[in-house]
């Protein structure tokens, strides 16, 4: 790998660089972090994941001990028991404090539950969110991301002008002081309820937990509501255990009957009602304070193009949508903002109508592409799930596999999954495998390889074409984010962790659930998860994926006029000469190879070797 640049070379790579030099230890440490990691590992139980201080997982204690208890249930009794506040006189307004999840306000469910209280009670509401450095840090969150939260928060901000209602937004650094922070601020504008939506990663959860234990004892009642997924956590269980059930296909079956039995669920709230105008001149500070255009630390070095790929708006989710539910496939599509201009609205060829048969093909548009706005809640899961299911026919809900609308609505469901899986297994998201056996698979840590993977450079056109979508649009093809993990894990024998952590940089759309567990399953360790022995093949991926070509060749102009087989592997099909003039890498590994040594450790890991 001479040709391997050591510098990171997209500009979110360089984002992600100038992040690590200043909060996290420098990835040129990695060797001398290597042996105290090691030996906390060894302290902590941890075994047989030498670390290079990349990957962070907590001991194997605490996660079993958060897991025995989890921290939504801790929450949803302490929501329950949170200490009432009656409305009185000196209440002047209420507050509700908008998340990462939920950057909207039409149904958002603790939101229509904080505009309602301050219609009842005629006082202003207040809108605020709060900015997290150590948060995004702690999750990797991409630059990418924290962009779109900001452009989002920007155009809401206006939105909610016109209806006399301010949106602050204001940055806490040490994330430990949050809880009192804002139930300083919610004291300071003299209002005793605090409204917002649950988010269920574990931090944020035992924030949240410590937010209503502060606020019983502060004359402060804090509500929370169940709101990014359709079907609350917990709530499906298996008849036989009564347990949440752990694959996808009963937890559609037991979703789907709750759902039916009640409806409810399914309900949307509606849109934010406004505030008296006298609320312009009462809370005329909060007005004035602008959402700022960047976040120290996670400036959005590509922040030009991500605007123009992915727009925000006061409507842009609901068109995404639209696009995909109306509108016909545009075949030249692959670098394209899915609200490019050349669409041709067409109801009986619409996209949703070929997902069923259509989604495994990388070029055009061939799914929905609303991802970055679901990951950051601008559209609910809820509407998604309504709009699609309306062009529904001859069923009461079409989840089956056998029409788009079907397919597409299970695809939503996995979302809810996934959530799930995240609140009942909260060791997940601390660095933890689903599949306990599979703590001690023995991985490699190559940073060339790593940083090849990164940069689409692996010698396989099909992952190095993916992976340099990634870094180019900050969005995968899903079929791609299974092929290049599943070559990550198995074919380089690269940790996990280590690919989801730099998903999680590169991402737009990055959801700790969903990229958790996309990764767990392409590591053969989740829920659902593909067995250790099934090792996706680059070539009949690419045949599969990108039969023509054009997805490789839109991504790998270097190969432009190779034409399939031989441009699925070049090293293979053309003369030693031909292939050195390309200019491209040889394959890193031999798939032959990689695929015996990664079931040997695999088996190994199982005890049957
Ligand atoms: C390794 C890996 C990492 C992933 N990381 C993320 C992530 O960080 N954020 C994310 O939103 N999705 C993630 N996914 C799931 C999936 O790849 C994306 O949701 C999908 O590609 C987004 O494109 P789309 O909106 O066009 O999807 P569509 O096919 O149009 O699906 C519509 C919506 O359904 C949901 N969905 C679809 N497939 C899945 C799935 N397999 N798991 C969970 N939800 C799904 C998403 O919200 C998606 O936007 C990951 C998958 C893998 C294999």
């Amino acid at each position: 790998m001479g040709n391997l640049k050591k510098e990171p070379s997209s500009p979110i790579q360089q984002a992600g660089a100038k992040r690590a030099a200043t909060r996290s230890p420098s990835p040129h440490l990695h060797e001398n972090k290597k042996q105290t990691q090691e030996k906390i590992n060894k302290e902590e139980n941890l075994g047989g994941y030498p670390s290079y201080g990349r990957v962070k997982a907590c001991s194997i204690a605490k996660a079993d001990r958060i897991d025995e208890n989890p921290p939504v249930l801790r929450l949803n009794e302490a929501v329950e028991g949170r200490v009432k506040q009656k409305h009185s006189e000196d209440e002047k307004s209420v507050v509700f404090w908008m998340r990462m999840h939920d950057l909207r306000i039409v149904d958002s469910r603790a939101l229509t539950i904080a505009s309602d209280y301050a219609r009842e009670h005629n006082i202003p509401l207040i809108i605020i969110h709060i900015f997290s450095p150590q948060d995004y840090d702690a999750h990797d969150r991409s630059a990418r991301r924290i962009d779109m939260v900001l452009r989002k928060l920007k155009s809401l901000k206006e939105e909610l002008e016109e209806m006399n209602i301010p949106l602050y937004t204001f940055t806490v650094e040490q994330r430990q002081h949050i809880p009192q922070t804002v139930l300083d601020f919610v004291k300071e504008h003299k209002s005793k309820h605090l409204y917002a939506n649950m988010e269920y990663e574990v931090d944020e959860l035992f924030r949240d937990l410590q937010v209503i234990n502060l606020a019983n004892g502060q004359e402060v009642e804090v509500q929370l509501e169940h709101d990014n997924m359709v079907v609350p956590p917990f709530k499906v269980l298996t008849k036989s255990t009564s347990k949440p059930p752990m694959t996808f296909n009963a937890y559609l079956k037991g979703w789907q009957k709750i759902v039916l039995d009640d409806p409810t669920y399914r309900d949307e709230t509606g849109r934010v009602e406004p505030n008296d105008k006298s609320a312009k001149q009462d809370l005329k500070k909060l007005f004035e304070k602008e959402v700022p255009d960047e976040i120290a630390g996670f400036e959005c070095h590509d922040k030009d193009k991500m605007k123009e790929l992915w727009p925000v708006g006061p409507n842009t989710a609901d068109e995404v949508l639209d696009r995909f539910l109306h509108y016909k496939n545009r075949e030249d599509a692959t670098e394209a903002s899915p609200l490019g201009d050349d669409a041709e609205k067409d109801d009986g060829n619409a996209r949703i109508k070929g997902y069923a048969e259509g989604r495994n093909i990388t070029t055009g548009e061939t799914t929905s592409k609303i991802s970055p706005y679901l990951a950051s809640g601008q559209i609910s899961v809820r509407q998604c799930f309504n709009r699609a299911q309306k062009l529904k026919t001859g069923y009461n809900m079409d989840v089956t596999r056998e029409s788009g609308v079907g397919m597409w609505s299970q695809e939503v469901i996995w979302k809810d999954f996934y959530q799930n899986v995240l609140c009942v297994n909260p060791r997940v998201s601390m660095g933890h495998p689903f599949l306990k056996q599979y703590r001690f698979v023995e991985w490699e840590y190559n940073e060339e390889h790593l940083e090849a993977w990164h940069q689409g450079k692996t010698g396989w056109p099909i992952v190095d074409a993916a992976m340099r979508q990634l870094t180019t649009t900050g969005w995968m093809h899903n079929r791609m984010r299974m092929t290049v993990a599943s070559y990550l894990c198995k074919d380089l024998m690269l940790d996990w962790r280590e690919g989801e952590r730099v998903f999680a940089r590169e991402l737009i759309d990055h959801d700790l659930g969903s990229n958790n567990g996309g990764w767990q399953w392409s590591a053969g360790t989740g829920t659902d998860a593909q067995p250790y022995f099934r090792i996706f093949n680059p070539i009949s991926q690419s045949n599969k994926a990108d039969p023509t070509g054009e997805y490789i060749h839109h991504w790998l102009p270097e190969l432009k006029d190779i034409q399939p087989p031989a441009l699925f592997e070049p090293a293979k099909h053309l003369s030693k000469n031909e292939f050195q003039k390309l200019n491209y890498p040889k394959p890193l590994v031999d798939h032959k190879f990689a695929r015996d040594r990664a079931l040997s450790r695999y088996k190994k890991a199982l005890g049957k070797e």
